[in-house]
């Protein structure tokens, strides 16, 4: 069953960028296309802003430059930087909706398609809402994550029902599998999850990787080498504007 073509959107904090985080849009895509669960025609890493108040989450600035030099080899995967340039935190529901309108409006051309990096910087106020599911050639915003952002919607108070909704029913979301979860099984145990599962793509990762962000903010805060875990020229850049307790003399 084709669902046309979707645009695959990951957020969260990218502090700092891992080669996983761009590894799940290919493992993704290859799924999807395999299938022929539909046409990926572009990739969207949507940092959070500031205001999401994570521990050891640097300015969006060096967040954005990080991922530009970590995506510097793709093709279809490009940084947005309309959240961070939001007034406060923006929930997913919101930037998904957002980013689905700004590609739909600018963009019913046939695929590859892409926009300009200066139209995804324009504010929500400009954009036509009712564009979601209008024309059978939209582009459906498809919410990339791990299984552990899958599984953070079941803690109390963090995502509300409606956004929930929102994001399983008429977007859809694609989940990667990582170490030690079960999916799966967490789809069946949840209601809202169960519900929808029709809309929710789980991938399995069989090239099992645990590197995040966590464990490369450990290894340069302490000085140790972090080759390998993501672009050389991330390290180079944590290590130039000291980020994380890193020192800008290391050279490994
Ligand atoms: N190793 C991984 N395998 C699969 N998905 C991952 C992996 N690392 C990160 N992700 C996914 O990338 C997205 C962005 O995650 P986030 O910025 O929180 O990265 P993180 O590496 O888990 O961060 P931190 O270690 O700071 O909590 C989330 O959907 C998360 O599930
Ligand atoms: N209600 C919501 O929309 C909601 C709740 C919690 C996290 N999120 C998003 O999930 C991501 C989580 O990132 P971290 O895993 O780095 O905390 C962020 O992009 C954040 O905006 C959204």
């Amino acid at each position: 069953m084709s669902q046309g073509k979707i645009v695959l959107m990951a957020c969260g904090s990218f502090s700092p960028p891992t080669y996983m985080h761009l590894r799940m849009f290919e493992i993704a895509k290859d799924y999807i296309h395999s299938l022929g669960l539909g046409v990926i025609v572009g990739g969207i890493v949507s940092p959070v802003h500031d205001a999401y108040g994570k521990k050891d989450l640097v300015a969006a600035n060096h967040r954005i430059a990080m991922i530009r030099l970590a995506l510097r080899s793709s093709s279809w995967i490009k940084v947005s930087e309309w959240e961070t340039q939001q007034s406060g935190w923006t929930r997913t529901r919101a930037s998904m909706q957002y980013h689905q309108n700004t590609i739909n409006t600018a963009n019913n051309t046939d695929p590859p398609i892409w926009l300009p990096d200066d139209i995804l910087n324009v504010k929500i106020e400009d954009q036509n809402s009712n564009h979601i599911n209008g024309n059978s050639e939209d582009v459906t915003v498809k919410l990339l994550c791990g299984a552990d952002l899958l599984e953070s919607f079941a803690t109390p108070g963090l995502w509300s029902d409606d956004d929930l909704e929102a994001i399983l029913g008429r977007h859809g979301i694609v989940v990667v599998s990582r170490a030690g979860s079960d999916p799966g099984r967490f789809i069946y145990e949840s209601d809202m999850l169960y519900k929808y599962r029709k809309n929710v793509i789980l991938v399995t990762n069989y090239i099992v990787n645990e590197v995040s962000s966590t464990v490369l903010r450990r290894l340069l805060r302490r000085n140790e080498s972090a080759k390998y875990l993501t672009d050389d020229n991330v390290i180079s850049y944590v290590r130039q504007n000291q980020l994380y307790g890193s020192k800008a003399n290391v050279t490994k």
